[in-house]
């Protein structure tokens, strides 16, 4: 193909680069049928469309943004712009200056544009993506003969089990060559890298991780690779680098203790110091990051590293000046210390999880570990062997070196039982078991293990209102009811003003590492908004707008759906799409992520549809 080098090219031509442009331009003819002369002018999204596309992604926009106001002050200064885009091409942050913004615009580098090179013939965003590798294209590399004067330098973002999330990407339309640009691109693949890395971690924070480094003197260093584990020692996830070193053709990494993955130096992966893993006579060197797992003799235990305090919000900053929540709080408090029971009701979102974790990292056994179980997300089949473990081989598939479970790994701390009415009923007799006695016994073991913890449990649903349908069982319930706490909705909260300033200043912190501003439209709107989605949507709608808003002033503008202005003028929400809300959620037995999934929107989206629509679980007609 004569494409590459229609003009002469500037720097050493790199062999790679050359065969992923000619594959690229191979592409954009036979199977895209796109012709140079031809190529449309890049569909820009509008700007709710552009909110959809978001959502799912705003965990990973929100960690990228400082990334990306580090790139753009380092290159600005050279007409740069950078840009972000998920896995279909589609810009969700863009950061530039004029006047060169001015000349991207007219090329259709801008917020909302979809890069991908399906539509849009061989460009950075796009060829990155289909390749899933660092590229740079530069100037006449492009396709289309408008983008002539760019050179962009491109890297992927990777995120759970290694799928490709997103791709950063640095523009400029000054004259350029490819030895310039490979260094541009390893910056910009350094970026891609931290902001990698930062989401792995954000994605498995309270898990066991260890951090992998090729070479043994840099396990201490700054965090190169890093492996999640499960409560079983198996491998939960890996950052790109890591699964690609530790893969072996028909060897799974993901699901398998790391002693089947490769030859692991000694058993013990949790103890102090450095481990070895060869794997495929490559040797990577292991490191402990995260807590110790829990141990369950005194022996054990003092040989266990000290136990970080795990980061929990204070429980005076959760209750915030709430006078009815402030006085249940402090009572709640005391009786977790005395080990009592304590169960907490609220709508969802409305903090649960967040006072729990804050509860226990007040309380006196604060250095034990908080072991959460949501016991609606397990599957039914699953959840027995997950909270009371297992003997080595108590059945078809059971791991080799068997499982401890999550209950005696609350041993010490605090069990946090999320949508506890969720639970079967055959593990609630097994559960009161253990609650009375203290002690439960393994599948497939013979003697008992003994526990003790702190209880915290937590459910969406009125569970008496369960008890009365036999679908709860009334003395688990009594014991589970220590002390009751109702959380309420924070449209009901006092200090409901003061919290939502206060959120908004904490996600501008995170996200842009500078203060923002309501502007009193805005502040109007979010005041008298009905938060469905309590907590949990207002760190969203926060998130959301101070990664959005172009200065240091919120507008209504900046707001998503259903709180822009768009869309309340468009709110009438039709009969079919009520409809379609009510299918998902009875196919689904109202497992909300799933229905969330079928219908193409985020859970908060659907929580808020939920509420507008007034629709309501009826107990009974469920699983
Ligand atoms: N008082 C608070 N201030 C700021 N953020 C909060 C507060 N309480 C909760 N959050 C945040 O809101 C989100 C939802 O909180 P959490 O998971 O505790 O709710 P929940 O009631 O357990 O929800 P669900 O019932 O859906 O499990 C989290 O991101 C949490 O950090």
């Amino acid at each position: 193909m004569s494409a590459v080098g229609r003009r002469s090219e500037e720097g050493v031509p790199n062999k790679e680069r050359q065969a992923s442009v000619i594959a690229s331009w191979q592409r954009c003819v036979e199977k895209y049928g796109l012709e140079p002369y031809k190529v449309a002018y890049p569909t820009i999204v509008t700007r709710n469309e552009l909110n959809n596309y978001r959502a799912p992604i705003e965990d990973l926009i929100a960690l990228a943004m400082p990334e990306v106001e580090r790139l753009f002050e380092r290159f600005v200064e050279h007409d740069y712009i950078v840009s972000m885009t998920d896995e279909n091409g589609v810009t969700v942050l863009f950061r530039s200056q004029d006047p060169f913004a001015v000349k991207c615009t007219t090329s259709g580098l801008q917020l909302g544009a979809i890069w991908s090179e399906e539509l849009q013939g061989t460009n950075g965003i796009g060829t990155c993506i289909k390749e899933a590798r660092p590229i740079s294209i530069v100037m006449d590399n492009h396709f289309d003969p408008r983008l002539i004067d760019f050179s962009c330098a491109v890297a992927p973002i990777f995120g759970g089990g290694g799928k490709l999330a997103a791709a950063l990407n640095v523009s400029t339309s000054a004259n350029s060559d490819h030895a310039t640009q490979s260094i541009v691109r390893e910056v910009v693949r350094r970026s891609a890298r931290r902001i990698e890395n930062r989401f792995f971690a954000r994605r498995y924070a309270g898990r066991e991780m260890l951090r992998v480094s090729r070479y043994e003197d840099f396990c201490d260093a700054g965090v190169e690779m890093s492996i999640a584990l499960d409560s079983s020692g198996k491998v939960l996830d890996a950052t790109p680098d890591a699964l690609r070193l530790m893969s072996r053709p028909n060897m799974p990494v993901l699901g398998r203790p790391l002693s089947d993955v490769g030859e692991l130096e000694r058993d013990d992966i949790f103890a102090d110091g450095v481990v070895s893993l060869t794997v495929h006579g490559n040797r990577l060197f292991l490191k402990r990051t995260g807590p110790a797992p829990a141990k369950f003799s005194a022996a054990q235990k003092a040989r266990a590293l000290p136990r970080a305090r795990p980061q929990a919000p204070d429980t005076r900053l959760l209750v915030g000046d709430d006078p009815t929540m402030s006085a249940l709080v402090g009572r709640v408090q005391k009786l977790v210390n005395r080990r009592l029971p304590i169960l907490l009701q609220g709508e969802t979102g409305a903090g649960k999880t967040a006072l729990a974790k804050a509860l226990h990292a007040a309380s006196d056994h604060a250095d034990g570990p908080f072991v959460s179980i949501n016991c609606a997300a397990i599957p039914a089949e699953l959840i027995e062997s997950e909270l009371f473990g297992y003997r080595p081989g108590a059945f078809t598939g059971a791991s080799k070196s068997g499982s401890k479970g999550r209950i005696a790994e609350a041993h010490g701390g605090t069990l946090f039982l999320d949508e506890i009415g969720d639970m079967p009923l055959a593990l609630q007799t097994r559960l009161l078991q253990v609650l009375s006695d203290g002690e439960f016994v393994a599948i497939g073991a013979t003697e008992q293990t003994r526990v003790e913890f702190a209880l915290i449990s937590a459910s969406l649903h009125d569970i008496p209102a369960l008890v009365a349908l036999g679908r709860f069982r009334q003395d688990l319930y009594f014991r589970l009811n220590g002390a009751s706490l109702a959380m309420p909705p924070l449209r009901e909260r006092a200090d409901r003003h003061a919290v939502i300033e206060r959120v908004f200043k904490e996600e501008a912190t995170e996200t842009r590492l500078t203060e923002v501003q309501l502007d009193p439209a805005a502040r109007k709107l979010l005041f008298a908004y009905s938060w469905p989605g309590n907590m949990r949507e207002l760190r969203h709608v926060a998130r959301f707008a101070t990664t959005l808003a172009e200065g240091a002033v919120i507008t209504v503008d900046d707001l998503p759906t259903p709180l822009s202005p768009a869309s309340r003028g468009a709110a009438q929400t039709t009969d079919g799409e009520r409809q379609a809300v009510e299918l998902a959620l009875q196919q689904t037995g109202w497992n909300v992520k799933l229905a969330a999934q079928r219908l193409g929107v985020s859970r908060a989206t659907l929580h808020r549809r939920i509420s507008a629509f007034g629709l309501a679980r009826v107990v009974g007609d469920t699983h």
